[in-house]
């Protein structure tokens, strides 16, 4: 099996039409070899972002979407309206949504299985607090996350697993790449020691680190915020994992 990346942006709340201009931008037009990039807009720019990115071979996704198809849910976006939109992915489970809203596994693992029956891929968020980590609970949180939100009838192929350490994201802190692999590999062998599931690493993922964290072995892609609202520096990071 052929392992390729997946250099995922999630632009979080950042975002009006002018920034479209992302996909006009030389590096986001071209290819990069072994890496399958995706670019997370807000809702209200999923589908004008869809038709922008059309000709870059950049995937669209969704950064939530409701657990139920459709009704009486203020604010909220099912998954087949993001699949409607062109969405091919969906991140659920998010720390900021479980932090914001929240959000506790069974929501996430719900959320997870409506992408499913929607046709997307959902990428499923675990990561442990700052807390957890120094009370040496990091395993036992992410191993409970992952657990309690993955998607019923999810498979390695299907369902995409982003581990973000919560005290990293937005910080300017990494997790050091000792402690990357050895969540990654726990999490791989928790689900059985599927190769084909991709683990992402996410939490302040730059140009500068991205080469040495995406170089390793257990790392199959980044789930970058900050560092993917500009093309030149998502560029820049698909640049450093590319074969
Ligand atoms: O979804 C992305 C993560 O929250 C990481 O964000 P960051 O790269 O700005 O730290």
């Amino acid at each position: 099996m052929t392992r390729r990346l997946l250099i995922a942006g999630n632009w979080k709340m950042h975002g009006t039409s002018g920034a479209l201009a992302f996909f006009a931008d030389p590096g986001i037009n071209r290819t990069y070899a072994g890496i399958d990039r995706l670019i997370c807009p807000p809702a209200t720019l999923l589908r004008a972002a869809t038709e922008a990115a059309s000709a870059t071979g950049v995937m669209i996704g969704g950064q939530d979407c409701h657990a139920q198809a459709g009704g009486a849910h203020t604010g909220d976006v099912s998954a087949e309206m993001l699949a409607d939109a062109g969405a091919s992915h969906v991140i659920v489970g998010h720390s900021e949504r479980r932090a914001d809203h929240g959000e506790r596994d069974a929501t996430v693992k719900a959320k997870a299985e409506a992408a499913l029956r929607a046709g997307l891929t959902p990428i499923v968020c675990v990561g442990e607090s700052r807390a957890d980590r120094e009370a040496g609970r990091e395993f036992d949180v992410v191993g409970e996350q992952l657990a309690g939100s993955w998607p019923d009838g999810g498979t390695g192929d299907t369902v995409v697993i982003a581990y973000e350490p919560v005290w990293a994201i937005g910080t300017g802190l990494t997790a050091s790449i000792g402690d990357i692999d050895a969540m990654h590999a726990f999490i791989r062998e928790a689900r059985g020691g599927d190769q084909s599931l991709r683990i992402l690493y996410g939490g302040s993922v730059k140009p500068a680190n991205s080469g040495d964290i995406l170089g390793r072995p257990e790392v199959d892609g980044a789930l970058i915020g900050g560092a993917s609202l500009t093309a030149e520096s998502f560029a820049a990071i698909c640049l450093a994992a590319a074969d």
